[in-house]
């Protein structure tokens, strides 16, 4: 079974109806010839749904907050004379990610292999890929638990949903030394402490995903290649940038957005791609009901710093190089892979608090944080750095973090209210996606907010 189809029997879509027994449910009409659709965030979400509608011939205008479109997909060139490029934001396509993968055969961009093998280094231990590993027996502990998850009920499924992910691992005999490496391991994929993450919620990622845990691909030249290709394709007049909306108004059938630069937007229909944060920061004329405000407000983004740095030379010299470790730094890898040049970059990314740290020091720091993480596997290599350049997304303006995380008692509840339409407003984006914290995820609920309004 794929991982979307099992989240659709585990009885995520009735929990929350459940919970919510308050909320008014409106079933909202098809789309009628002609009528204007609004969308909110120029995110791989709302371009997802105006391409979705572009083909249908459905007109419609994006509005965007930023004066860029991509929102969390966001490549950087960090050196101009090398033209080396890093994504400081969505880095993997997942061998698992089937519309990602289909979007970027249409549009004849090229994936390359973005596969790393790890290094370890724990207390100032460096071990390379094959002198480090978890106690056999964990192993294979652990692999019967992504079986037998498989097999879960619904019952069961809301009963893992009240733990966290390290309280599971530690129940189900992990030990001292493994749990350790584990939550340097896991909390990059979750973005938090994994004390912070349902048990249910991991497991649905871990069990589902590519053996490479879907760090698969990343797209030639940068992700926002695949951004730019689907803005041109629906036609850039058709995307408003700098059009942050502040009120949103709907009389009878209409549905008005007003924007901070003093415009008014107007459509039969509105769909909102934003981020949870975002949606909170509107006015609504009606108000939200309490039931989805209250959601909006409970759910939590992690915080994320990629700090890139640009070496004069790969002195890791593996192009597969990558390494989690105990220090601040936290994660890194060679970020330049598959991009030809003497110098070269290697990414860090740091977590949670860790993250936090290190959004606080200037660039001269970061570069004597990430050297000194580096130490143990490279000696001092600081006289090969030349400059960092980093993005804190615990500071984004509009997300106030990287991507949603959903910790014990969420997955079961807020969702499904967040998703719920309201009037002539749908909703989608990442944090409402089956493959949440994902590219795929955003791609899904923007293509399946479309699919609803034209049925
Ligand atoms: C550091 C980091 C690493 C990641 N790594 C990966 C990875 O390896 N693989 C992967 O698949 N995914 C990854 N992701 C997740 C991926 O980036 C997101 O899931 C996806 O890009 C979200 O798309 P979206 O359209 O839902 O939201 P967004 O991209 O956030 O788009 C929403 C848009 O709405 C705009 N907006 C906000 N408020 C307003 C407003 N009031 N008015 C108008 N516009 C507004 C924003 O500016 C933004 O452009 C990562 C994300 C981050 C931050």
């Amino acid at each position: 079974m794929k991982r979307r189809n099992f989240l659709k029997t585990t009885g995520l879509l009735t929990t929350a109806s459940m919970l919510y027994q308050q909320a008014p449910t409106q079933a909202q009409p098809r789309l009628g010839k002609g009528e204007h659709v609004l969308i909110l965030g120029a995110g791989l979400a709302g371009l997802a749904a105006a391409y979705a509608l572009f083909k249908q011939q459905v007109p419609f205008t994006i509005l965007e907050a930023r004066n860029r479109i991509g929102g969390r997909v966001f490549t950087h060139q960090v050196d101009e004379e090398s033209k080396l490029h890093v994504e400081l934001g969505a880095e993997w396509i997942g061998a698992s990610h089937e519309r990602m993968l289909a979007l970027c055969k249409e549009f004849n961009l090229p994936l390359l292999n973005h596969q790393f093998t790890t290094h370890l280094t724990l207390e100032g231990q460096h071990y390379k890929p094959k002198e480090w590993q978890y106690d056999t027996n964990w192993n294979t502990t652990y692999q019967t638990l992504l079986t037998n998850f498989k097999q879960i009920s619904s019952r069961n499924s809301k009963v893992l949903d009240q733990i966290d992910w390290w309280k599971y691992l530690i129940n189900n005999g992990i030990s001292e030394r493994d749990i350790e490496i584990k939550e340097l391991f896991d909390s990059t994929d979750f973005g938090e402490s994994i004390r912070n993450v349902s048990a249910f919620a991991s497991l649905s990622e871990y069990a589902y995903s590519s053996p490479n845990n879907e760090m698969d691909f990343r797209i030639e030249g940068g992700n926002t290649r695949l951004v730019n290709a689907l803005s041109e394709k629906i036609g850039l007049e058709h995307i408003l940038l700098n059009k942050k909306a502040t009120a949103i108004n709907q009389t009878g059938k209409q549905v008005q957005v007003l924007c901070e630069d003093g415009t008014k937007h107007t459509g039969s229909r509105l769909l909102c791609t934003i981020p949870a944060f975002a949606l909170t920061k509107i006015n609504w004329q009606p108000a939200l009901p309490a039931e989805k405000l209250d959601a909006l407000h409970q759910m939590q983004y992690c915080r994320i710093i990629k700090s890139a740095v640009v070496f004069k030379e790969r002195f890791w010299q593996d192009e597969t190089f990558d390494m989690i470790t105990d220090s601040t730094a936290h994660y890194f890898f060679h970020s330049s892979k598959n991009q030809p040049n003497t110098k070269g970059t290697l990414t860090s990314y740091a977590i949670g608090d860790k993250a936090y740290i290190l959004s606080k020091m200037n660039q001269e720091q970061k570069i004597r944080e990430i050297c000194a993480a580096l130490k143990p596997a490279f000696g001092d290599v600081s006289q090969y750095a030349e400059k960092a350049t980093s993005y804190y997304w615990g500071g984004d303006a509009f997300t106030k973090g990287a991507y949603a995380i959903y910790d014990t008692h969420q997955w079961f509840s807020i969702r499904e209210m967040m998703a719920k339409p309201f009037r002539n407003i749908s909703f989608a984006g990442e944090h409402l996606a089956e493959w949440q914290g994902f590219m795929e995820g955003a791609v899904q609920t923007g293509e399946e907010a479309v699919k609803k309004m034209l049925t």
